[in-house]
């Protein structure tokens, strides 16, 4: 089994006095994605939120290459940890390749490094490097959200985290970027996964998590988890 690159048990977070996370566990390994599920208002965003360290962990415990997180957000960044956090948006003005630049900044390269680094994001996503000169908001919403991942990685992360990367897009389209998701398991990155496209996201996932009303009901291999496990664990028990 891969390495543990993160661990997050019994999560206790939330918004000032408010406590809306009560009870989360989820594991992610290198190479492997774990996709976390559940319904509007479950509490997925805010588990991210202390993950990235934008919330503030209140109980339990987030580990992370088997220490305890406790950097401000951009040294979390500097260590591999990278956000693509929900409807979230590129700089339409700017090219594909000027938002690719911009997501290398935390790493200082020089111009020869970034260029190499743009050219791996091209290897990944063709249709980036076929439009790398275009201004961001020519491409369609789920060639944006690739972009807005490609940005991500060119923080070299080993920990990448995309919060609903399907959101508002058509059916086929977040098939299609599912499935460069997917391929992105071949780099050796881990990826943690926030879906409301629950199929979709469970066909490529190795692990699950479903939580409900901040607390996980369900936590497993997803080879071993059944629909009727999920509908108990999103609704409570089925009939
Ligand atoms: N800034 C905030 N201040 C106070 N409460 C908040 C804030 N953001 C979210 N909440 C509340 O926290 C709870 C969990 O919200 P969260 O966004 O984590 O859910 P979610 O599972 O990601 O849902 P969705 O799928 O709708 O994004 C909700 O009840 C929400 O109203």
């Amino acid at each position: 089994m891969s390495d543990v690159l993160l661990e997050v048990s019994a999560l206790r977070t939330g918004y000032g006095d408010l406590t809306v996370v009560r009870d989360v566990s989820l594991t992610v390994r290198s190479g492997e994605i774990t996709v976390l599920l559940g319904r509007n208002g479950a509490g997925k965003t805010t588990t991210l939120r202390a993950i990235t360290g934008l919330n503030r962990v209140t109980g339990g415990s987030v580990s992370y290459l088997g220490a305890p997180l406790a950097d401000a957000p951009h040294k979390r960044v500097a260590r591999g940890i990278s956000y693509v956090q929900e409807g979230k948006k590129v700089f339409r003005e700017l090219t594909i390749e000027q938002n690719l630049i911009l997501g290398g900044f935390s790493r200082r390269l020089g111009k020869r490094g970034l260029a190499s680094s743009v050219d791996e994001i091209y290897q990944l996503f063709p249709i980036l490097g076929s439009k790398r000169a275009l201004p961001a908001a020519s491409m369609s919403g789920g060639q944006q959200q690739m972009l807005a991942i490609g940005q991500a990685l060119m923080a070299k992360p080993k920990l990448l985290i995309l919060d609903e990367p399907s959101q508002g897009l058509a059916p086929v389209i977040v098939k299609e970027v599912m499935e460069r998701v997917h391929e992105l398991k071949a780099t050796g990155i881990g990826i943690l996964l926030v879906e409301q496209a629950v199929q979709e996201s469970v066909a490529i996932a190795d692990e699950v998590a479903v939580i409900e009303m901040g607390r996980t009901t369900l936590a497993g291999a997803a080879a071993d988890v059944s629909l009727e496990d999920l509908q108990r664990a999103y609704f409570g028990a089925v009939a």
